[in-house]
């Protein structure tokens, strides 16, 4: 089915979200949408789902004007939304999750459940997702909830699929099998239309790619642009993709880790028996797949999870013994993995987000009131620090697309005096330019003297900020690699390494397996991406255009 949008326009009261777009989606074409935090790419999409209305513009399909007046119209004419956060009740099986909501059902509503369970097989066989019909959406890995969400769209005649930021939530692995999946997809002539700040995986999978910035569109790229242009399009003007820091110069070991281990209710080792240190002035990133006891470990640093034993230790003072608020006070600034429920009060306003943890002291309190003055104008200085995108910061931080909400979090977190940063997943959803000044003041954090523990699974990311990085596997440190020093050795870190230490082989094992894989190469390969790093920017190893030349972009005059 070709989609064709035209002239969309969406307005939020002063602000225009969309001003007149126009995209074309051909059959059985994966076109992503590229833009910076704000851009008005999710309320494009929502546009197209039947979840606003437009103030202007129209919706073609395969040439006829549609109108949707909810997301019941959209699907029936053939669109398909798979949001970010899943909309599945994790109580239900599959088939169950597959048929809510939509016709199979007999008489007084009852669910025909047989025909939902043989839709998913047949789906599931198909596009090859290995989806059991009868499992437990609670006991689904995020990876294959995704695809229960693909299978609902699909088992609904999705001609058109809008993926919105899919990627976020998974697993560098759970990531590859996503592209394939997409491939096979658009094999059969499904078209996607795919939202992501990842530029490796729209170099990876895009055949077109549409890029817009402040509401309108800006130009077209070529899929085998190199992520450099790609970025500087985005956001309009050239991004470092590697982040630049001089060698570190650790202190005291002022955060102390002694025999941490928090045991689920079901009595699983979450987290086993942890020792280490971060100093003041390093940056300790923790890698490893998602699950393996990282955000537990975060998340008793703050006192968000009881530790069952073992010490924590902040320039000497006992943690364990104070409470959440009292953490905070001693210095620690916290980024949650999951800013919708640690991170933010949905319908607080911006300002008030911005100071959760300071209401009550100097210089917001007033009183028992707080000083609106003060709130606004310190809301006024982050967010202009942060490069927050808003109307007013009296909105609610729900009107805030996702980066900019993400912001709000860390401009909060990391604008006081702190004693320990620990940030998980920072720049999760935030667009090039703004990870690149994240991280910019991430270094700059170290380069006070505070010590720094960033949680993350970007493979990037932490190759470009640590210090030291101590991988995790089921809830025990595989190796803290020291960076200086195995870059010091003859192959330096690369991502095979800390891949393989992920999945459980120890440090040594995995340095003299990595460097195997290197002499295979002939070439020093320290990104680990399978192309020799003498090589130009090429395309990413499942790169489906393999073509090394990069195509220069095209860019549109704002008018
Ligand atoms: N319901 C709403 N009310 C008011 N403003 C809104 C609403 N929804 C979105 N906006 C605003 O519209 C603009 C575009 O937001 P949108 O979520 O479309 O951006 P995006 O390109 O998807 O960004 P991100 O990459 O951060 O997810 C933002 O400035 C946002 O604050």
């Amino acid at each position: 089915m070709k989609l064709e949008l035209q002239g969309i326009t969406k307005v939020f009261g002063p602000l225009v979200a969309n001003d007149h777009i126009d995209l074309v989606v051909e059959p059985g074409e994966i076109h992503a949408l590229l833009g910076e935090n704000g851009a008005g790419k999710s309320t494009l999409m929502n546009v197209l789902y039947g979840l606003y209305d437009p103030d202007d513009g129209q919706i073609l399909l395969d040439g006829q004007p549609v109108r949707f007046k909810g997301p019941g119209d959209a699907v029936a004419a053939g669109i398909g939304m798979v949001h970010q956060h899943f909309m599945l009740v994790p109580v239900f099986t599959v088939a169950e999750s597959v048929a809510l909501g939509y016709e199979p059902t007999g008489a007084a509503g009852v669910l025909k459940l047989d025909e939902a369970r043989r839709r998913v097989t047949e789906i599931s066989d198909r596009f090859g997702f290995h989806v059991d019909p009868d499992a437990l959406i609670e006991d689904l890995p995020v990876g294959v909830q995704q695809r229960v969400e693909i299978i609902k769209a699909l088992s609904r005649d999705a001609k058109v699929l809008i993926l919105d930021e899919p990627t976020a939530v998974l697993t560098p692995q759970e990531t590859d099998e996503l592209i394939g999946i997409m491939g096979e997809l658009k094999e059969s002539g499904t078209s996607i239309v795919f939202i992501t700040h990842k530029l490796r995986e729209v170099r990876a999978i895009a055949d077109r790619i549409t890029v817009i910035r402040r509401g309108k569109v800006v130009g077209e790229a070529s899929p085998t642009s190199t992520e450099t242009e790609l970025a500087s399009l985005m956001v309009g003007r050239s991004v470092n993709l590697s982040v630049e820091k001089a060698p570190a110069e650790p202190g005291v070991a002022a955060f102390q880790v002694e025999g941490l281990s928090v045991i689920a209710p079901n009595g699983t080792l979450l987290v086993d028996n942890l020792t280490f240190d971060v100093r003041g002035g390093e940056i300790l990133c923790v890698a490893g797949v998602q699950g393996n006891g990282q955000t537990e470990l975060a998340e008793v640093i703050l006192g968000l999870e009881e530790a069952d034993a073992g010490r924590l230790t902040l320039d000497g003072t006992d943690l364990l013994a104070r409470s959440v608020k009292q953490r905070l006070r001693a210095g620690i600034g916290f980024v949650p993995e999951d800013r919708s429920t640690d991170g933010v009060v949905a319908s607080f306003s911006i300002a008030e987000n911005l100071i959760l943890d300071l209401y009550d002291t100097e210089p917001f309190a007033r009183g028992i009131s707080l000083s609106p003055a003060k709130v606004a104008a310190n809301a006024e200085r982050r967010t202009e620090e942060f490069d927050v995108r808003y109307t007013s910061v009296h909105d609610p931080i729900s009107t805030l697309s996702g980066g900019n909400a993400q912001k709000v979090v860390l401009a909060r977190e990391m604008s006081r005096p702190l004693r320990l940063l620990v940030a998980s997943q920072p720049t999760r959803g935030l667009d090039v330019g703004s990870i690149e000044f994240v991280h910019k003041r991430i270094v700059a954090e170290r380069d006070n003297g505070t010590p720094v523990l960033i949680v993350s699974t970007e493979l990037d990311e932490v190759l470009n900020l640590a210090d030291r990085i101590a991988v995790m596997y089921r809830g025990r440190i595989v190796g803290i690699v020291d960076v200086a020093e195995e870059n010091a050795q003859a192959g330096g870190v690369s991502r095979d390494m800390l891949g393989l230490m992920m999945a459980g082989v120890p440090m040594d094992e995995a340095r003299a397996q990595a460097a195997e894989h290197r002499s295979v190469l002939g070439q020093a390969d320290l990104d680990g991406d399978g192309i020799p790093d003498a090589a130009p920017e090429a395309p990413t190893a499942v790169s489906t255009e393999a073509t090394t030349t990069p195509t220069p972009t095209t860019e549109r005059q704002d008018s």
